[in-house]
């Protein structure tokens, strides 16, 4: 099949290189001309594991291909995919102007059958606001799908190639038999393609963000209550997440959940409730508690080192939101590097992929280590942000010997409590007992 994809971000860069995988020709579409020409000469533009492979397998046998000619991308495909932002508008609404500005572009440049997928994470009425768009400039026949993605960074090209489900809405037969060929080598170990009305598709995709945040937030006030009880919030998964009703996965709690689609898709929910006289309670309390909870090792810090933080000096590993990425988008780090800064501390941090991001955004504010261990020269104590496999296990014993004072605030639950008791670490970490020297 002939597959176009606008925008070659994160989802768009991924799709378009898994749906060649399968031996469709796809083109790329971005108006980023650095990007596209970096792309077109083999340079993958994010860290993506397991891509970089399928990318350049794809660009050689020219089943993937890249340009900024919207006209030229379209000319000869069967199906477009709309993979551009929608990122959250002054109100918190997600802003469609990329999505409907593509739509009209396409429009006028339409000439046969085609179907338009969104991709991009879109409100409740946007399959119907793009059809309307296009419809301004092209009288013949279209079909409109909405075909939200469900993939996480850091494992994308497994979510995209062995996904849970797709969920395609749309209306019309002729749209659905494609649809189903295109996806067909993807749902092979049974897993389903979920055909719906497009309504319910644009919905399903922020119900499903919204929820899998809410039951992170559910676990950051059970850890909370852990601290103030005196429970072990590791217990209290294991308890919970063991009934098959609750599930283990996404009960991890932390410092917040931070990446481009958690918080601005929770807002974007709650504003789309809002529109239809609707108050989302919970998701309205959610959003807050995750406000909170990414500052939730600043008061033990500040308790440890008696209220003063003017001079004090942290090394902080972790920048990326998450591990396996070097996004840095609502990242938890940068709100603590912020209230650490703010309170007259210095930093230097140490994270595998997301330092020239975080370089780019906050510069000089912070120093930058070449290894988490250098990062550990002089400082007061150790934060950790995000849980990169090789924090796991380091040697402790360099840890000890960087460090002017064995003490770490740990933001994501990497060591264990008995262990970091022997090797006589002060050790505070989210949900369970501070292990105080
Ligand atoms: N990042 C993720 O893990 C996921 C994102 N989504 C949704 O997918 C959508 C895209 O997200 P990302 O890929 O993360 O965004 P991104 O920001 O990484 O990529 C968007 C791309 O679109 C390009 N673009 C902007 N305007 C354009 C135009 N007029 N013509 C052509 N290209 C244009 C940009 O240059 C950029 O390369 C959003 O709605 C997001 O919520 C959904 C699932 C997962
Ligand atoms: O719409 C999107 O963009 C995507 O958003 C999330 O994917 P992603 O943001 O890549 O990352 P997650 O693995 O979901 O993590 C999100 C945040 O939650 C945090 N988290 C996750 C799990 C957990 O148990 N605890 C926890 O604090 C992570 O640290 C991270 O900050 C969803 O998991 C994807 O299904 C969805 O497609």
């Amino acid at each position: 099949m002939k597959i176009t994809v606008v925008g070659t971000g994160y989802v768009g860069l991924v799709s378009g290189t898994c749906f060649a995988e399968t031996g469709n020709k796809v083109t790329c579409v971005d108006i980023d001309e650095k990007k596209v020409q970096k792309l077109a000469n083999g340079t993958i533009t994010i860290y993506e594991p397991g891509l970089e492979k399928l990318f350049q397998r794809n660009l050689k046998e020219e089943r993937l291909i890249f340009t900024t000619d919207l006209a030229e991308g379209i000319k000869e495909a069967d199906i477009i995919f709309l993979a551009l932002p929608t990122p959250p508008g002054e109100d918190g609404s997600a802003d469609l102007k990329y999505v409907l500005g593509v739509a009209e572009q396409i429009g006028k440049l339409l000439v046969g059958y085609k179907v338009i997928v969104n991709k991009s994470t879109v409100p409740v009425g946007t399959a119907q606001k793009v059809h309307n768009a296009i419809r301004k400039n092209y009288n013949g026949e279209f079909d409109v799908v909405s075909n939200p993605e469900f993939l996480r960074e850091g494992v994308a090209v497994d979510d995209f190639m062995k996904p849970d489900r797709v969920v395609v809405g749309t209306s019309s037969e002729r749209a659905k038999k494609l649809m189903s060929e295109l996806y067909a080598p993807y749902v092979r170990q049974g897993n389903p393609v979920i055909f719906m009305d497009e309504p319910s598709a644009e919905l399903t995709k922020y119900a499903a963000n919204s929820f899998l945040a809410t039951k992170i937030t559910f676990m950051n006030e059970i850890a909370r209550l852990c601290e103030l009880l005196g429970a072990d919030v590791d217990m209290v998964r294991k308890g919970i997440g063991t009934d098959e009703r609750i599930g283990k996965r996404f009960l991890f709690p932390g410092i917040g959940y931070g990446g481009s689609c958690f918080p601005k898709d929770v807002q974007a929910l709650v504003r789309s409730s809002h529109e239809v006289d609707y108050d989302f309670k919970i998701l309205e309390s959610v959003m807050q508690v995750n406000e909170d909870q990414k500052l939730h090792l600043l008061p033990k810090i500040k308790k440890y080192f008696n209220g003063n933080l003017v001079g004090k000096h942290f090394a902080l590993w972790g920048l990326a939101f998450k591990p396996n990425t070097d996004d840095i988008r609502e990242a938890p780090a940068l709100y603590i590097i912020k209230a650490l800064v703010g309170e007259g501390a210095t930093v230097t941090a140490y994270d595998p992929e997301a330092m020239p991001n975080v370089k780019a955004q906050v510069n000089d504010i912070i120093n930058y280590a070449e290894t988490q261990y250098d990062a550990l020269k002089e400082a007061d104590a150790l934060i950790i942000a995000t849980e990169w496999n090789e924090f796991r296990t380091p040697e402790f014993e360099k840890i000890a010997a960087g460090l002017k004072s064995k003490v770490i605030f740990d933001g994501r639950n990497v060591f264990d409590l008995q262990h970091m008791e022997s090797l006589g670490f002060h050790y505070e970490s989210v949900g369970r007992k501070p292990i105080t020297k």
